[in-house]
């Protein structure tokens, strides 16, 4: 676990300003839910983050050791998955390890098939799969090489409501069984609520966190905590901000 931290990111591509000096610390085993408008910069920020772009302006750190440029300490989950759709799930999890020169990843590869409730399926390929599936295997993907920082690019964003809240409520266990410092883009405000322990607003583009508040609703938060008045009431004044942002 890792406390991550930016500084005034800055980032156009040409001449459009996408990130606006955005300021963010996440500590360790934290997950920070950043919820911003459509277009506003979320993936660019991510990506950021993840070090496939490069700010203009600003520095990233991870334990206060700057970084720069993608590395496996950063594990990044894209919108659509990251699986190869060649391997089975079994070799899609294990490709990571191998890569850095396990030799037997058997191991971690049947506990992260375990976790993600993948263990019948290890041996199907990813267009076999459901898509609540696929986003498990890819997060187990991520999760094989053990970064200390998960970043999620609203990872749940392709599936139906019922099962997106169950992939809610799987994250949540999931991080709370094995903490890890993550950051999840997304613009479902429901989403931002029950998975982060801090919420930050986004601006609309170009991006800048305007607001940042820690969330109530502890670490048992599921489907029950969608009938908590508490968070009717933060679900109306956060959609209000971000329509108004
Ligand atoms: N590689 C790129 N080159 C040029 N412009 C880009 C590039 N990537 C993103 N942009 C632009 O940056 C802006 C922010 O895009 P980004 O994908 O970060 O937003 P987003 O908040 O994640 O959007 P959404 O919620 O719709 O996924 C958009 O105007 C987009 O066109």
């Amino acid at each position: 676990m890792s406390t991550l931290t930016a500084h005034g990111l800055r980032l156009s591509f040409g001449d459009l300003l996408v990130l606006d000096g955005v300021d963010l610390q996440v500590s360790a085993g934290e997950t920070l839910a950043l919820l911003g408008p459509s277009g506003c910069g979320k993936s660019t920020l991510l990506r950021t983050l993840a070090g496939f772009e490069t700010p203009d302006t600003g520095a990233l750190t991870l334990d206060g050791e700057e970084v720069r440029g993608p590395s496996p300490s950063r594990g990044m989950v894209a919108q659509a998955g990251t699986l190869f759709p060649w391997l089975s799930v079994r070799d899609n999890i294990a490709f990571g390890p191998r890569q850095a020169g396990a030799s037997d990843v058997r191991g971690t590869v049947a506990d992260l098939l375990a976790v993600t409730g993948l263990s019948d399926f290890a041996d199907a390929l990813p267009r076999q799969l459901s898509g609540g599936m696929r986003q498990r295997a890819a997060i187990a993907q991520v999760l094989a090489n053990r970064p200390p920082v998960l970043l999620l690019d609203e990872p749940f964003g392709a599936l139906d409501a019922q099962t997106r809240l169950r992939m809610h409520e799987w994250l949540r266990s999931l991080l709370t069984e094995r903490p890890t410092t993550t950051v999840l883009v997304t613009h479902d405000v429901e989403e931002a609520l029950l998975l982060g322990d801090r919420l930050g607003l986004i601006s609309a583009r170009p991006a800048r966190i305007v607001s940042e508040r820690v969330l109530p609703f502890g670490a048992a938060r599921g489907r029950h905590t969608l009938g908590d008045p508490a968070f009717a009431r933060l679900r109306a004044e956060v959609l209000d901000a971000v329509l108004t942002a």
